[in-house]
């Protein structure tokens, strides 16, 4: 009798992971049990999976479990791993308070990007879809310098490169469709600029302090969010448009629409982005675990 693994199913502005409980690490997820999972056909379905373990039983985060109880152990949809990701670490927090392992309020969350604090504002009667459920200290965004190029459909663009924990390249266009269809990852020079990847976001404006995007998340393809993604537009964005909260003391805020919805960021005078959207967990289940033994490792 093959024992039965628990997943549930959650996300937050549709960039969707599936959430496997395991406190104790003691379930072996490889890059391709992952990437299997996340198939959209063959598996469960996701942009991405949080492996969700008490930060003292895993070697990547036993060194944070006094700061933070729970690490969100991320892997991208293709098995591959991420330092941060913005949306997943709301679902998150969502399913350890609908797990009773947090109450509304603050909770701490070890990640390969560090220890984030999440506020988990009262939950609405639609269950936590509503904009503006959840806050997260995404820390600070990281500018390196030096010209960045990406290039779509044999134009390339300048872009701004962006460091959330992640790497992005920012790229401002007139019109969300100058992206091209993006059902493979743009390309980028220098080369060196990003040696493990980059998520690529395309950004046009609709408005003071607001914008929208279009993705291709490393790892995943086009999503319909990103939030790491969405934290580096806001900067990028204010810089392009000279603020920054650091010279002027004052916090800015950025509406930025992606496909999937709508997320807030504020960048504040010390540095710190918060990020507030929403966050769902849309059903539970349970995986074969000799379907998953089956697997190719
Ligand atoms: N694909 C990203 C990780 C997920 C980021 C995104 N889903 C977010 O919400 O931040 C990467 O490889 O860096």
């Amino acid at each position: 009798m093959s024992t039965r693994i628990a997943f549930l199913k959650g996300h937050g502005t549709e960039n969707d992971f599936v959430i496997v409980p395991d406190p104790e690490n003691a379930i072996d997820l490889p890059p391709a049990a992952v990437a299997a999972l996340c198939d959209r056909r063959a598996g469960i379905g996701g942009d991405g999976l949080l492996h969700v373990v008490r930060s003292a039983a895993h070697p990547e985060a036993r060194h944070l479990a006094a700061e933070a109880e729970w690490f969100m152990d991320y892997r991208n949809g293709d098995g591959s791993i991420a330092e941060m990701c913005g949306n997943g670490v709301r679902v998150f927090a969502r399913y350890l308070q609908r797990a009773g392992h947090v109450a509304e309020g603050d909770v701490a969350v070890a990640t390969r990007g560090g220890v984030k604090t999440v506020h988990i504002a009262k939950t609405g009667s639609d269950g936590g879809s509503a904009a503006g459920d959840i806050t997260v200290g995404m820390g600070r965004a990281l500018l390196p310098d030096g010209e960045v190029t990406v290039s779509v459909d044999g134009r390339s663009r300048p872009a701004r490169n962006v460091n959330m924990g992640n790497p992005h390249a920012v790229v401002f266009v007139d019109d969300l469709a100058h992206a091209g269809d993006l059902f493979t990852a743009p390309s980028f020079s220098p080369a060196s600029a990003y040696p493990d990847g980059v998520n690529v976001e395309f950004v046009a404006d609709r408005g003071p302090r607001h914008v929208a995007l279009r993705v291709h998340e490393r790892g995943a393809g086009e999503t319909r969010s990103c939030g790491t993604g969405a934290c580096a537009v806001a900067v990028a964005t204010a810089r392009r448009d000279g603020v920054d909260p650091s010279v002027t003391g004052t916090p800015v805020t950025y509406t930025v629409e992606v496909p999937g919805g709508t997320l807030v960021i504020t960048e504040r005078p010390d540095g710190e982005i918060e990020m507030t959207g929403p966050a769902v967990i849309v059903a539970e289940g349970v995986i074969e675990e000799q379907w998953l033994e089956n697997l190719p490792r």
